[in-house]
């Protein structure tokens, strides 16, 4: 039955597989025979399914504004809040229960379940939304008896499940519950389970979410794009799955980073769950255990490359922004030799940004400013402070050169300025210290390679990391290995002759296991003074008498969802380098003097709708100044341009998205 099961699971006009290839005729056959009677009413049930998806569907591209947009006629975007406008459905009845954008459940009051068809359908009882959250909770909250270590446990794939069926039933819910559990709930939904989740993602998968595009599917991306119900889409996240987090190549599996991502877009950025779109281009794999899973959901093939990498690529982004001209993308978790490659190919046409590249960058920086400021320091020093970056790949390099930028900005942004700036970085990879004699050398690290007739203390090329932090006594220890544990015992012990009073250790990679080190090894080595961040989350430690070390999460979500609301609600055409440092200063700015000097660099997860709109204004801003803007809906850039601060931040907040129903009118076509 496997066979038929593969045939079944979304492999419909695609070429079969290899192993379905295998398959003894007598056995398919059999297959065949058993099913022929099922198929014949399948086949009928299904075309009149599809019938009437078709004629939905092309109801609703009759639509001038698109699925939620027909009453937004209304007053100003400036004054208006969405979400408390009537949405109009052209469905009915069952139609609306299996529709998560408009299903409400049991909260249909009983005058929508008689205008909608609904009565009978559902339980007689009418819960107000806050019943309904409270029952879920209860549901979800019941798995919190076993569990033992916070996130890191096995219970989160099960709270995953969970809130994926409600993601599922009901976008709404699932948001209001995400929104106001945010700091519970992102790291499932987010860092660290949803790499579990991605790992298990061919036995996980239930309902399809998001679009799939194959290197099967040449030449016909251009039509394919209308099969998505949305006639408006502002951000779609799109990845090749071939570096989910440090998990390496996870194939068809990494499409649960792109959902995950649009989920804090949604919760964070207050995009309009309608108008988000996770993107998988699988264009195969190059893990091998993949490649023979049975069960695996992705093409069985190794990896495109080359300019038929580059071909599939080029098609996806044509057809998106043919169907989108608005649309922003962000590219995740591709692996390194292909995200930099790509940026540069398609940021000067596209409105899109790479997350990892530049998302972690500004993170990176924001944090990096935190610990200058929390050594007690002015921003005059920050271009004084020696970094060991562990990790040359898109991260890593990403990093390297937004903080040499930033280096000589403050001192005056000149030539010689940059110049100088570079030989405040060691570059560390998994052949060691990075030089000028290292054969084969990756062109985006060559900036940064250290020149071996000038390197003293005995490094040289290739010089272990622990070598290298025991020579250099940086300020900062900056891991984007993706190894888990590279910052050893032996490590952390040759920071304790830092040059810094409050040597700051930045274990970036994800998810939790491959962090390079814990905190609890961190402050235990280097003592309370010691500043900490991490990519995934970690609780604070308690290191007695009444001291906390703190942890932050320095991760890319503090940036990436401002970047794309700013950008949509500017109208820039194109995502420029100030308006990514724009979002990086934003978020350095936000954290106050005293949580600074208490080791606190980041914000707290809990404020990142708050977070998010400042960046988002910040971006905004940038694009005005740098006459990018080009406004949005009936916010013409001249009008933009003459907001004030407070103005454009209450633009911000009036755009932004709210889980709350919207009362349903139905209305024919
Ligand atoms: N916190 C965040 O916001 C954030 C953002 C982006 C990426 N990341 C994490 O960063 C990691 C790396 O991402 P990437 O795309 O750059 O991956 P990558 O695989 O391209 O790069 C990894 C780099 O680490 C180097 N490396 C491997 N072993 C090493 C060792 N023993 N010592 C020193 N360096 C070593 C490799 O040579 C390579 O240069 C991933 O785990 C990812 O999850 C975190
Ligand atoms: O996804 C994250 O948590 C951060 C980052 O984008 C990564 O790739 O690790
Ligand atoms: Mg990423």
């Amino acid at each position: 039955m496997k066979e038929s099961k593969q045939t079944a699971v979304g492999r419909r006009g695609k070429k079969p597989r290899k192993g379905s290839r295998r398959v003894s005729h007598r056995r398919q056959n059999l297959v065949i025979t058993s099913l022929f009677s099922l198929s014949l009413s399948m086949a009928i049930f299904s075309s009149l399914q599809n019938l009437r998806r078709s004629l939905s569907s092309s109801l609703l591209r009759k639509l001038k504004h698109g699925h939620h947009q027909a009453a937004v006629t209304g007053p100003r975007q400036f004054t208006t809040c969405e979400g408390s406008r009537p949405s109009i459905v052209h469905k009915r009845s069952l139609d609306i229960l299996h529709d998560p954008w408009f299903n409400k459940g049991t909260a249909f009051s009983m005058t929508e379940r008689d205008r909608l068809d609904l009565r009978g359908l559902l339980p007689p009882n009418v819960m107000t939304p806050q019943q309904q959250i409270d029952r879920f909770m209860v549901d979800l909250k019941r798995l919190e008896m076993n569990a033992r270590d916070g996130p890191s446990d096995t219970n989160a794939l099960a709270k995953w499940r969970i809130l994926n069926r409600l993601h599922d039933r009901n976008e709404t819910m699932y948001y209001k519950v995400l929104v106001d559990n945010i700091e519970e709930y992102a790291p499932i939904v987010y860092t660290p389970t949803v790499g579990l989740v991605c790992q298990n993602y061919s036995g996980l998968f239930r309902r399809p979410r998001g679009m799939y595009f194959s290197a099967a599917d040449r030449g016909e991306m251009m039509p394919m794009v209308y099969n998505w119900p949305a006639d408006q889409v502002d951000m779609i996240v799109v990845t090749d799955g071939s570096r989910i987090l440090g998990l390496g190549d996870l194939g068809v599996q990494g499409i649960g980073i792109a959902i995950g991502k649009l989920d804090l877009y949604v919760a964070a950025a207050g995009i309009n769950p309608h108008r988000v779109l996770p993107v998988m281009i699988d264009v195969g794999t190059n893990n091998e255990k993949l490649l023979k899973d049975p069960l695996y959901l992705g093409l069985q093939e190794h990896r495109l490359d080359g300019e038929d990498y580059l071909s599939v690529i080029d098609e996806f982004m044509e057809a998106v922004f043919t169907r989108w001209p608005n649309v922003i993308v962000q590219f995740e978790d591709f692996q390194s030799k292909w995200a930099l490659k790509l940026l540069q190919r398609y940021r000067s046409t596209y409105r899109m940004f790479n997350d990892d590249v530049q998302g972690t960058a500004g993170v990176a920086i924001a944090g990096l400013l935190g610990a200058v400021r929390a050594q007690g320091k002015p921003m005059i020093d920050f271009p004084k402070q020696k970094i060991v970056v562990a990790g040359a790949g898109s991260a890593g390099i990403g990093v390297v050169n937004a903080a040499r930028k930033t280096m000589a900005r403050v001192l005056g942004n000149n030539e010689s300025a940059f110049e100088s700036a570079k030989s405040q970085f060691w570059l560390v990879d998994a052949k060691g210290l990075i030089t000028d004699e290292r054969a084969d050398i990756d062109p985006d690290a060559l900036p940064f390679a250290r020149k071996s007739r000038e390197l003293r203390q005995g490094l040289r090329e290739g010089s272990p990391l622990v070598e290298v932090v025991k020579k250099v006594n940086p300020d900062v220890l900056l891991g984007l290995s993706a190894v888990g544990g590279l910052f050893s015992k032996e490590v952390l012990e040759a920071l304790k002759d830092s040059s810094s009073t409050r040597p700051a250790i930045f274990a970036m990679s994800n998810p939790t296991k491959n962090a390079e080190c814990t905190p609890e090894e961190a402050f235990s080595i280097l003592g309370e003074h010691v500043i900490f961040a991490s990519g995934s989350p970690f609780h604070d430690v308690n290191l007695g008498d009444g001291k906390i070390g703190r942890c932050n999460q320095g991760n890319n979500m503090y940036l990436f969802p401002g970047i794309g609301l700013g950008t949509l609600l500017s109208g820039a055409r194109v995502i420029s380098d100030g308006m990514l440092q724009a979002a990086a200063e934003c978020l350095a700015a936000y954290m106050k003097e005293e949580e600074v000097l208490q080791g606190i660099i980041y914000p707290s997860i809990s404020s990142i709708r708050d977070i998010t709109k400042e960046v988002a204004a910040a971006v905004v801003r940038e694009a005005v100044a740098e006459d990018l803007a080009e406004g949005y809906r009936d916010m013409d850039p001249r009008e933009l341009q003459k907001l004030t601060k407070e103005e454009t931040l209450e633009y911000v907040q009036n755009n932004m998205w709210n889980p709350v129903y919207p009362t349903l009118v139905y209305r024919q076509d």
